[in-house]
């Protein structure tokens, strides 16, 4: 239990050694940047990347994903490809597991812990959705497509799917911007229903920085923006590893 607790100690130093990612994200952006510098990677076997397409994707999901995924490169005069402005956001459903030392921590506190939104094994049923960051802009685009299993009112999403979904969009914009964070505050206007089945975008900017808070705001639209679907304002609190393990 000791050794455990010592490689679970050092793999999360090695994680919030890495700047403005939250843990669960920068494992993907660690394993990329040392890759290239042929550093043993810290991170265990590969994980499903659950923010690729598959074979449940509707037609509008694939185009917004594609639009948004070519301008996470650029071409350059000679043809050479450069990393663009928008950056995917890898993302799986076993946070822990895939860090240093998490392996532990996912057993010491639950082997069977899975990400809420990540943890529907058929494909399309519930949350669908892709992450793309912007830094120049400080902005995040998420498109979703709501699966069968996200009903409230009959034929419309849930109204709290669409709130975890704010959450976790406004909460990885969030995290991608300081330290770890959890959320303090969300506010929410429910403005017009979203038809199941249907892909929307949700949109998250950066409001302002005060030190350990994170205000952003987020819209969900139609895909072509026409329709004001819901509106939110979240806070974030930036927190130290030790709120998550000892509860704050
Ligand atoms: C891998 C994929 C990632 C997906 C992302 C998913 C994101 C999901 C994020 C979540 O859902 S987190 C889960 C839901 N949130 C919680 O369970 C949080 C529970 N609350 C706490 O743990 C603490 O209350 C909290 C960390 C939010 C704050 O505790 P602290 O002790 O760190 O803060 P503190 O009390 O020192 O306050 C710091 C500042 O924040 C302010 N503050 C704290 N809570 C507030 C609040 N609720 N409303 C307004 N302001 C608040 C507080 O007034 C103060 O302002 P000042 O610095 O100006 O004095």
């Amino acid at each position: 239990m000791a050794r455990s607790l010592a490689r679970l100690v050092k793999g999360f130093q090695s994680i919030t050694a890495l700047p403005a990612v939250a843990a669960p994200a920068c494992a993907s952006l660690r394993s990329a940047s040392l890759r290239t510098m042929a550093v043993p990677l810290p991170f265990s076997s590969k994980p499903r990347d659950f923010s690729l397409p598959n074979v449940s994707w509707g037609p509008e999901m694939l185009r917004l994903y594609e639009f948004y995924n070519n301008l996470c490169e650029r071409e350059t005069e000679g043809a050479e490809k450069r990393r663009g402005p928008w950056q995917r956001l890898p993302s799986y459903n076993r946070s822990l597991k895939y860090a240093t030392g998490g392996v532990y921590l996912s057993k010491i506190i639950q082997s069977k812990a899975r990400l809420f939104t990540r943890n529907m094994r058929n494909p399309g049923a519930a949350f669908e959705y892709v992450l793309f960051v912007n830094k120049e802009e400080q902005r995040c685009v998420c498109i979703l497509q709501a699966g069968h299993l996200l009903e409230g009112p009959p034929g419309h999403v849930h109204g709290g799917a669409i709130a975890t979904m704010i959450d976790t969009v406004t909460g990885t914009h969030a995290s991608q911007l300081c330290e770890p964070v959890m959320t303090a505050n969300l506010n929410i206007n429910y403005r017009s229903p979203i038809p199941l089945g249907s892909t929307v975008l949700i949109e998250s900017t950066l409001d302002r920085k005060e030190g350990k808070k994170t205000y952003i705001s987020c819209k969900v639209t139609s895909t072509d923006g026409s329709k004001l679907h819901t509106e939110a304002t979240a806070l974030f609190v930036s927190i130290s590893i030790s709120h998550l393990l000892l509860g704050g």
